[in-house]
């Protein structure tokens, strides 16, 4: 599915603080803005504990926000009330996890696990019906249809990812929130998923909020980048612009240490230590630079920041002449 101008996520001033109003308050989402267009996939990054996953658990309403908006296809999502639009929902939108095993109960057959959702929502008539459909998903995902008698402890963890969006797909959602979805794989099995799930992508008519820590895989499935940084976010713009054309100085120093294939260069390289390039004026807020490339930032910083992205084109050019 090519990317649409049409809007199908919308997250305004989200705000998720965990015991709120104590002395033990954590912020870990605090204030953040963006957009999710239909057919898009939206890598959300940052360092563990920059409030990644809970952004993700809030979209699929998992928390109740402290302060904030989430509009999934134009319906507040924390408005929801009727038992039968809850259950739309939750068909809609899925999840997929980083830990597959953890997340596949191990006394369920695969053919079962896969199942809950169509369970669940009554989207099968018949036992024949089910199983043809499991059949179907396992085939989509790239497994065999005997795996369905099978229980998870016989798997990979490639195949239990697999298996993790087979269930996901199972009910046919528009929007999957995938939780850092290859992390806990082998690096040679991470490109499989990667890849796997881009033709989902394109065959399911789906569109995901991709969640990571490393981004040298996001680069590859993102359409657009979200850099998240102590729950706020610091810099929203196309996937190449975050890697080849870095405003914040957080992105920078995010993207000096992702492990690059060539040993010898990585051994040479240098990593960039996170010094801040914004002012603290209190008037910070997620600003566009150009078109399309928004910084988290103070006004007096923008002037600098619209040098700073001329500089990278500069540069570009002076390479191609
Ligand atoms: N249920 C909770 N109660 C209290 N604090 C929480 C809860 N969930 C998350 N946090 C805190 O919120 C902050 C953001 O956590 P979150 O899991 O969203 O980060 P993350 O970027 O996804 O990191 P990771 O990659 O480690 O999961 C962290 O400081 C975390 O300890």
């Amino acid at each position: 599915m090519a990317i649409s101008d049409e809007k199908i996520l919308e997250v305004k001033n989200l705000k998720q603080y965990f015991n709120a109003g104590t002395k033990n308050e954590v912020r870990a989402v605090d204030d953040i803005t963006f957009d999710i267009y239909k057919g898009e996939t939206f890598g959300l990054v940052g360092e563990s504990g920059s409030g990644k996953s809970t952004t993700g658990r809030s979209i699929i309403r998992l928390y109740n926000p402290t302060a904030g908006e989430i509009d999934f296809e134009g319906t507040k999502v924390n408005e929801i009330s009727s038992k039968k639009d809850l259950l739309q929902f939750r068909r809609d939108m899925q999840m997929i996890y980083q830990d597959p095993y953890a997340s596949l109960n191990p006394k369920m057959k695969i053919r079962d696990i896969i199942a809950e959702g169509i369970d669940i929502h009554g989207l099968a008539a018949s036992k024949k019906e089910r199983n043809d459909r499991v059949i179907e998903l396992l085939q989509l995902v790239g497994l065999n249809p005997d795996h369905a008698s099978r229980y998870p402890h016989e798997f990979s963890g490639g195949q239990r990812q697999r298996i993790g969006i087979a269930r996901a797909l199972a009910v046919k959602p528009k929007f999957i929130v995938a939780d850092e979805p290859i992390s806990a794989l082998d690096v040679s099995i991470q490109a499989q998923v990667v890849n796997l799930l881009m033709e989902l992508q394109a065959s399911q008519d789906l569109t995901f909020l991709f969640i990571a820590h490393d981004l040298s895989m996001v680069k590859y499935i993102s359409d657009r980048i979200g850099v998240m940084n102590a729950g706020k976010l610091l810099e929203l713009a196309p996937a190449e612009d975050v890697y080849n054309r870095p405003l914040h100085a957080y992105t920078e120093s995010l993207l000096s240490a992702v492990p690059l294939p060539d040993p010898e260069y990585e051994r040479n390289r240098k990593r960039t230590a996170y010094v801040p390039n914004i002012s603290n004026n209190g008037d910070e807020k997620l600003r566009e630079i150009v078109p399309g490339h928004f910084v988290y930032c103070s006004e007096s910083d923008v002037a600098a920041l619209r040098k700073k992205e001329a500089s990278y084109h500069e540069k570009e050019t002076s390479v191609k002449s």
